[in-house]
């Protein structure tokens, strides 16, 4: 350490052992024309928990609560959001930028299935073109006076949702779990990572937590206990929702229509955004 040291690296170039790591900014531009005033990530330890139908009915909440929402789908390798909206049309390229796609409640999203010729076309690209897509997302295409933006993230924790992290200004995220999940792995690694990128967590929401049998209204766990209090109290974190299996969103998820589903439980999470 200099003997002249003021514990400020910022305006010091020794390279001594205290130097604490400046954190880089990676985060990329909007396009000119774009306003987003909050922008929230939603996260999973791994696919198929309900990550998009979180990001959708999250969408869905604000947009009943008066609010222009939106969606980025950055899970590109498993883009589900355009199917649950009934979405068929191609995102308009026009020589400004990329428009969105609006849903029939007036939900602006972009998706690589409304880029790609064919929907049911496979992406197979690697890390790097993957990543660079959804900063293309956020970058080129023309987001409009939107409220709330809810960036449905890449699954898991590895290279590619590392760069989305990097590369858009997130406010807060929101960790998607499912009872039979590792949840306290799970959740441990999503902390790491938003502390890493300096990233608040707003809480977790645990999808299929249990199934309350319409003819005897009792709930039954059907992928066994839950452990996400003691996990959520462990980090000091909140429990935003725990959301029922319910046939009816599977449903409405397969008919394109899932604007049709009224998610109670997701009001308090739209108020803590909010
Ligand atoms: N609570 C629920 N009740 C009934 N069906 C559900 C529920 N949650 C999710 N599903 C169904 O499970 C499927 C997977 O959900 P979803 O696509 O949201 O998961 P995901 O975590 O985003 O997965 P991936 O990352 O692979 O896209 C969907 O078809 C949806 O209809």
């Amino acid at each position: 350490m200099s003997e002249t040291c003021n514990l400020n690296c910022g305006s010091c170039s020794e390279d001594c052992a205290e130097r604490k790591a400046d954190p880089q900014d990676f985060r990329e531009e909007l396009h000119a024309m774009s306003s987003v005033k909050k922008v929230i990530g939603i996260v999973s330890g791994k696919g198929g928990v309900g990550k998009s139908l979180v990001t959708s009915l999250l969408a869905v909440t604000m947009n009943r609560m008066g609010y222009q929402s939106a969606i980025l789908d950055a899970d590109i390798t498993g883009p589900s959001i355009p199917k649950a909206f009934g979405l068929k049309g191609k995102a308009p390229v026009t020589e400004m930028g990329v428009m969105p796609v609006t849903t029939k409640t007036g939900i602006d999203v972009m998706s690589i299935n409304l880029l790609l010729e064919k929907e049911t076309d496979p992406v197979v690209w690697r890390g790097p073109i993957l990543a660079n897509t959804v900063k293309q997302f956020w970058q080129d295409v023309i987001w409009r006076d939107i409220d709330y933006m809810f960036v449905d993230m890449p699954p898991g924790t590895g290279d590619v949702p590392l760069t989305v992290f990097q590369s858009i200004a997130l406010d807060g995220i929101i960790v998607v779990t499912s009872p039979q999940e590792l949840v306290s792995m799970i959740v441990e690694k999503a902390v790491k990572m938003a502390e890493m990128m300096k990233v608040p967590i707003l809480g977790l929401v645990e999808n299929m937590s249990y199934f309350r049998c319409p003819d005897n209204g009792k709930e039954y766990q059907i992928f066994g206990e839950s452990h996400i209090e003691e996990v959520a109290a462990k980090h000091h974190l909140d429990v935003l929702a725990k959301m029922p299996i319910d046939p009816l969103i599977s449903e409405h998820c397969d008919r394109g229509s899932i604007e049709e589903y009224e998610a109670q439980w997701l009001y308090p999470v739209a108020r803590i955004i909010e």
